[in-house]
């Protein structure tokens, strides 16, 4: 078999996600920027332990005997595949690459179209679908909140036994989606509500994240840690106070440091150039976080190299990794299928954009949605702060699926 063929071409685009399929949308939009793609070139699955390793491997191979024609040459034209990877090297879930037949692409003033197929298929005709609305209301899931305040009394004991230092306990929350409900709607609800958000959809997996794994393009490459949170003031004084606070706070400059620590060690081990900004509060329009941003020079190593290592963070694990994964398989007692995995895209030359799978819900082909939502775990945790903190994490996707198109 010969290998894929890929030519992009400037084009005239009006709203990306219309070019979309409404049921299964292929997304990864930041504000305006961003590609959207439909139909499936390829599909590739992986599982176990070994998904990234596999997925970089194949992707290497695929990329390897593509024939790329691209007259654009930005971020995301050329080849590309739209990924999303298991949380849990036990999970059931699959991890997938997709290598979509069109893709539509916007960035800055660049707007582009992407044809991909094998040898011999007809370029995928450019189609636009008026976006529909779907109104879905979610509700309790496996852990209600009952029993949500009773794995953080749990994770906060098994602190204070010494068997970690940190945990990330996540709840979830189910609904139905309509029989030809329309994605694409949900991914527009979250895309005017947090613009400063990544909007992603792929396989299913819908949400608006604003952690950045892991970003790269010509071997420079970018990461934003987030963990340390807290809700928005109601008057500016207030939120001027509460962000203040949480950036002196010990409790969750503590939590904060679990997650920067171990991403800064993962990538100077990858870049030894590679810098760091002190914790900073970033201001989303829900909450606050403190952030700690990484850049540096990857050199040509693939960002699906760097999922490998990089993933699964202290922000969505905790400390010691294999200890806290350990413990929350047993608390949460759910597969937490790609929820808090990475979601995002790869190119040919393995640059990409990678954001962990947050903020968002997984829909699955006969409509059932879960979403899930989860917060940081250390010795001083109280359950009702944050039950109150997975409640604000859960409203993004909790207002796109009750009100679509605000
Ligand atoms: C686990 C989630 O968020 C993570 C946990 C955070 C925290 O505990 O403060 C902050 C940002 C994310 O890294 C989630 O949104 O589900």
């Amino acid at each position: 078999m010969g290998g894929l063929r890929a030519r992009s071409e400037r084009a005239e685009l009006g709203r990306l996600l219309e070019h979309a399929s409404p049921r299964s949308p292929l997304a990864i939009r930041r504000g305006a920027d961003g590609i959207v793609g439909r139909g499936e070139a390829m599909r590739m699955g992986f599982r176990g332990p070994d998904r990234f390793v596999d997925a970089a491997r194949a992707w290497r191979e695929v990329a390897a005997a593509a024939e790329v024609d691209d007259a654009v040459g930005v971020p995301g034209s050329g080849l590309v595949a739209f990924g999303a990877f298991a949380f849990d090297d036990a999970s059931e879930a699959e991890s997938v690459l997709v290598v979509p037949r069109l893709v539509v692409g916007r960035r800055g003033d660049d707007e582009w179209v992407t044809w991909i197929g094998a040898d011999g298929d007809a370029d995928l005709p450019i189609h636009e679908t008026a976006i529909d609305e779907v109104r879905v209301e979610l509700s309790d899931g496996a852990i209600g909140r009952k029993r949500y305040r009773a794995i953080v009394a749990e994770a906060v004991a098994r602190i204070r036994a010494g068997e970690a230092e940190k945990l990330v306990v996540a709840r979830d929350r189910v609904g139905v989606l309509p029989q030809d409900g329309d994605v694409r709607s949900v991914v527009v609800g979250l895309g005017r509500r947090y613009p400063d958000a990544v909007a992603y959809a792929v396989d299913g997996l819908v949400g608006a994240s604003p952690e950045t794994l892991v970003a790269a393009h010509r071997g420079h490459f970018f990461s934003r840690v987030l963990a340390g949170t807290a809700a928005r003031g109601a008057t500016p004084a207030l939120d001027a106070e509460i962000a203040e606070a949480l950036a002196a706070g010990d409790k969750d400059l503590r939590e904060h440091r679990y997650a920067a620590d171990s991403a800064i060690e993962v990538l100077r081990g990858l870049a030894p150039d590679a810098s760091a900004s002190e914790p900073f509060p970033l201001r989303l329009p829900n909450l606050w976080h403190l952030a700690t941003d990484i850049t540096g020079t990857l050199g040509d190593r693939s960002t699906l190299d760097v999922l490998s290592l990089l993933h699964p963070t202290a922000a969505v694990a905790g400390t010691p990794r294999e200890a806290s994964l350990r413990i929350i398989r047993e608390l949460e007692g759910i597969d937490r299928g790609r929820y808090a995995g990475p979601v995002g895209w790869v190119d040919g030359d393995g640059g990409g954009e990678w954001v962990i799978a947050l903020r968002g819900a997984e829909i699955s082909p006969d409509g059932a949605i879960r979403a899930f939502a989860g917060a940081g775990v250390v010795a001083g945790s109280e359950p009702e702060a944050e039950l109150a903190e997975t409640a604000v994490k859960l409203r993004p996707i909790t207002d796109a699926l009750a009100d679509p198109l605000p």
